[in-house]
C-alpha cells in the first residue's frame, strides 16, 4: 500500500529560515558600521560576504515578499522596509493596534546614525510615515501618503527603549490625516508627525 505524506508548513519553515537570514544580516550591518578590526579582517570578511551574496543572487525574485495571510489569520508584509521580518532593512518594527491608535516600541542602532550619537532624522520621518498610515489603515481607510510634516523637537538618541504611537484624526472624502510621536518612555516627545493619506483613485475606481 502506497502513503501519501502531506508537507505541512514547508513554506512557512522556508519564510522563517529567510528572516532568521535577514536578522543574521541586520546584525552584520550592525557590526560593519561598528568594526574596528585590523584590514586583513576585513579583506577576509569582504571575501566571505561576497561568496554569500553570489550564492543568494542565484536565485533573484522580481520583487520582495508581498502582502500575505499568515497562518494565524492576521495580514502581514514580511518584504516591507519598515516592519517586514524578510527585510534586512526593516528595524523590523512590531505595531501593535488598540484602541484610538497604533504603538510600537522602537530601539534606534547605531546603524542609523544621522547626526554624530542621534538617529537620522529620515529614519524617524520613515517610521513615522509608516505608523501613521498603519492607525490610518486601522481606522479603515487604507491609503498612500500625500504630505507628511515632521517636527524634530529632541534629537533621538540610539541604543534607548522609544516608543512611537499614532492616531487617525480625521476624514474627508478619499483624504484621511493622522498624527504621532516618537517619545522616550516617560512620554517625553522627541519627534512629532502629522500626515495626509489618500486613498488612490486607482483602488477604488474613482
Ligand atoms: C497599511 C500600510 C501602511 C503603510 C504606510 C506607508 C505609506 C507610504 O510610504 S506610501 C508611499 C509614499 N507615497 C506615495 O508614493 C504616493 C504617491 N502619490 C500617488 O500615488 C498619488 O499622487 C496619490 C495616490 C497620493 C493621489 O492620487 P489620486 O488618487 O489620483 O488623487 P487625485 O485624484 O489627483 O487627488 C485627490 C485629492 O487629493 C489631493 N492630493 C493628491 N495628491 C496630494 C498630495 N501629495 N498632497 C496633498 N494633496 C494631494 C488632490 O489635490 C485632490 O484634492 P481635491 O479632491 O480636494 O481636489
Amino acid at each position: 500500500m502506497s502513503r501519501m505524506s502531506v508537507e505541512l508548513g514547508t513554506e512557512e519553515s522556508r519564510l522563517a529560515a529567510l528572516c532568521a537570514l535577514a536578522q543574521q544580516t541586520r546584525e552584520l550591518m550592525d557590526a560593519v558600521a561598528l568594526t574596528d578590526v585590523g584590514e586583513d579582517d576585513l579583506t577576509a570578511a569582504h571575501a566571505a560576504l561576497t561568496a554569500v551574496n553570489e550564492r543568494l543572487r542565484s536565485v533573484l525574485r522580481q520583487t520582495p515578499q508581498p502582502f500575505e495571510i499568515a497562518p494565524d489569520g492576521t495580514l502581514r508584509h514580511l518584504g516591507n522596509a519598515v516592519t517586514g521580518g524578510a527585510n534586512p532593512h526593516a528595524l523590523p518594527l512590531l505595531i501593535e493596534v488598540r484602541d484610538g491608535g497604533v504603538r510600537a516600541e522602537v530601539v534606534f542602532r547605531p546603524l542609523h546614525e544621522g547626526p554624530p550619537g542621534a538617529v537620522h532624522g529620515g529614519i524617524s520621518a520613515m517610521i513615522l510615515d509608516h505608523l501613521l498610515g498603519q492607525a490610518v489603515a486601522a481606522a479603515g481607510s487604507a491609503g498612500m501618503t500625500g504630505t507628511l510634516t515632521v517636527r524634530y523637537r529632541r534629537p533621538v538618541p540610539y541604543g534607548t527603549p522609544l516608543v512611537a504611537t499614532a492616531e487617525y484624526t480625521r476624514t474627508e472624502g478619499r483624504k484621511t490625516w493622522a498624527e504621532g510621536r516618537i517619545s522616550l518612555p516617560d512620554g517625553e516627545s522627541l519627534v512629532e508627525a502629522t500626515g495626509l493619506f489618500i486613498t488612490p483613485s486607482a483602488w477604488i475606481g474613482a
